[in-house]
């Protein structure tokens, strides 16, 4: 306790109580008239130095040698021991209690007038004692005195900053309370065991109709009748994620129950505009298609009506609903990276993220760096910036790793200890940072080829591999291709395509009997190409001498004619062209009269397809 001694009068005890109070203090110690002085005039604490029979032991002993009548002079009640001791000491004595600055004197001319010439008390009464030429004994206060004065200032000091530190926390928690009721985007209204209102924010006022302002302490049902909390403080149940209609606008609704030692006192509400949800929801989607972070395909755009492309779009649809791991394998340009867009889309998580990664032709330390991200390595001048790592940037939302098969191994352990852990650590970062997402991968059709061989983590196939999708191959898609080339052409020719018709017929022949190794990417190049050369004016003839030779195509034009006979090709035509024959045969390269030859043979009825 820091203690400091100011030595002044009655007259400026007050002045230096102000100045000593602006500096800190918080506590006061003080005796007699000047202590009664400053409780009155101060809202400070006033601790008394109280005088004990001590402090008039010297007092008695100085007395001896007085004669004639003595008067004692004592602020409020006077002590008891004092007449005692007089009594014992054979002192003439008589006794005068004041209550402060305006009486003492009237004290001290009494004492005069009852023929006393010599005075025994404290400094208040020793003023007007030297004007009416009395002898005078000022007390002083003992040690002890003092010490039992410091040690109840002390407690009170402690219990002052206890309570200080109380209303200071106090005063948080209600700034606290106030800032969330007042920024958050929820309305809130609160209601107490009573059923009246206590608590209504600025935006419970914008977003319901509420009658009656204002609204603190009125009864809910005259402020907003339709807000069902009363039935919330009578049967104690919360209700989640109600909707309600509040003049035109739909409310999203939470009613809790407080609960106090099990027993209900009072309701807490909070209400969204269901229109304002959207708009941020839109605002957050916005704010993702502005950073690239978001899919670009879905399902819709996904061509393909053979059974091998609706079984793989089917099963890519039922995958999207549970949250594990997938593995997609194809080929090249089959459409794995649609399929992942697609999925994500389709999932719980297409609010959040997409983020994509190419694994392939990247050294370990650069993908590495892409994965975990990286804290700028002290503050020295020139060493790169801090940057986040794709799961950082992937949390809440979908990671698609494209061909993971050609991911360094250094970079699949990497990989393979974040989704143990779920949670990433920046190269030179000190703390890791935990991360919720979804990791797509693809592969080509080498992936357990690799494992086998020790080029691929098994621990990290078998994590990435929970649920696994396989795109088929173009050519096992017949009735697709000539989807797609229409499909592509109308996109390179737009309104034009009317005008190309006749010739893009004659190259789709051509391109009927290629072997499209490439996929879909392959296709879409050759069409690009011939759409140029198209436009060019080129005859089509020349188009074809300047297409690139498919060295596999004459050995395996055969197998891919017999293959276009298979049961499966010529009902996939069939359902592709939604059992319209002409187009049917047209997709396989054939008149009607073989197609119902072959439908024939092949004991294909019509009535058998769905
Ligand atoms: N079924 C489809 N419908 C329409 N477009 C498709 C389809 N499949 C693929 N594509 C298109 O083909 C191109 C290649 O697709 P994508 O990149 O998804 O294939 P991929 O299998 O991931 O390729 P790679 O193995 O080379 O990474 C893309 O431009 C995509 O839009």
């Amino acid at each position: 306790m820091k203690v400091d001694v100011w030595v002044g009068s009655w007259e400026n005890a007050r002045n230096y109580a102000e100045q000593a109070i602006k500096q800190g203090v918080k506590v006061i110690i003080s005796r007699g008239g000047t202590a009664a002085l400053l409780r009155h005039s101060l809202d400070t604490a006033i601790i008394k130095v109280r005088f004990t029979s001590a402090a008039y032991l010297e007092a008695f002993e100085r007395l001896r040698s007085v004669e004639g009548k003595i008067a004692f002079f004592v602020l409020d009640t006077m002590p008891g021991f004092i007449s005692h001791f007089c009594k014992l000491l054979n002192i003439d004595a008589c006794y005068y209690s004041y209550t402060g600055d305006q009486d003492v004197e009237e004290a001290v001319k009494k004492a005069k007038a009852d023929g006393c010439h010599f005075g025994v008390g404290g400094v208040l009464a020793k003023n007007y004692a030297r004007i009416y030429d009395f002898s005078y004994y000022t007390l002083e206060n003992t040690e002890d005195e003092i010490e039992l004065a410091l040690d109840s200032a002390q407690q009170t000091l402690s219990s002052i900053i206890q309570e200080e530190k109380h209303h200071r926390e106090l005063q948080l928690k209600l700034e606290q309370y106030e800032a969330v009721l007042n920024y958050t985007h929820d309305g809130i209204l609160a209601i107490n065991k009573e059923g009246n209102i206590v608590v209504v924010n600025k935006q419970a006022e914008e977003i319901l109709p509420l009658k009656n302002k204002p609204y603190e302490g009125k009864y809910i049902e005259e402020v907003f009748p339709a807000s069902k909390l009363s039935s919330v403080l009578r049967t104690g149940e919360k209700e989640m994620d109600e909707l309600m209609k509040a003049g035109n606008v739909i409310i999203n609704t939470n009613r809790i129950p407080i609960m106090i030692d099990g027993k209900i006192e009072g309701v807490v509400a909070t209400f969204k505009d269901v229109d304002s949800i959207r708009n941020s929801e839109q605002k957050i989607r916005s704010n993702l298609h502005k950073r690239g972070m978001v899919a670009r395909y879905r399902f819709s755009d996904i061509v393909g009506e053979s059974k091998a492309m609706k079984r793989a779009v089917y099963m890519a649809k039922s995958f999207a609903k549970y949250d594990a791991n997938i593995l997609i394998q194809g080929e090249i340009g089959t459409g794995k990276e649609m399929f992942a867009h697609a999925i994500h889309h389709e999932s719980q998580r297409r609010n959040h993220p997409f983020l994509a990664v190419n694994c392939s032709n990247i050294s370990a330390d650069r993908l590495t760096r892409q994965l975990l991200g990286r804290e700028k390595e002290g503050k020295l001048f020139g060493s790169p910036e801090s940057q986040e790592g794709v799961f950082e940037l992937a949390h809440g939302g979908t990671l698609f790793l494209d061909k993971i098969d050609e991911a360094p191994l250094e970079a699949q352990s990497v990989i393979l200890r974040i989704l143990e852990d779920n949670e990433v650590c920046r190269i030179n970062g000190r703390h890791a940072i935990s991360v919720d997402v979804r990791i797509i991968v693809s592969a080509g059709n080498s992936l357990q080829k690799k494992m086998n061989e020790g080029e691929f983590l098994e621990e990290l196939y078998y994590k990435i591999s929970v649920l696994s999708l396989e795109i088929p191959p173009l050519r096992n898609r017949e009735a697709d291709y000539l989807l797609l080339s229409e499909d592509l052409f109308h996109r390179y020719f737009g309104s034009e395509y009317y005008m190309y018709e006749s010739k893009i017929r004659k190259i789709e022949e051509y391109m009927r009997n290629y072997i499209w190794k490439g996929n879909i990417r392959e296709l879409q190049n050759f069409v690009q190409r011939v759409s140029v050369l198209l436009k060019n004016a080129m005859p089509v003839d020349e188009i074809m001498l300047t297409m690139p030779e498919n060295s596999t195509m004459n050995d395996t034009s055969i197998d891919v004619k017999m293959n276009k006979w298979s049961r499966a090709h010529v009902v996939d035509a069939l359902t592709a062209s939604k059992l319209n024959i002409s187009k049917a045969a047209r997709m396989l390269g054939c008149s009607r009269g073989t197609l119902y030859k072959k439908m024939n043979e092949l004991n294909i009825k019509i009535s058998n397809i769905e």
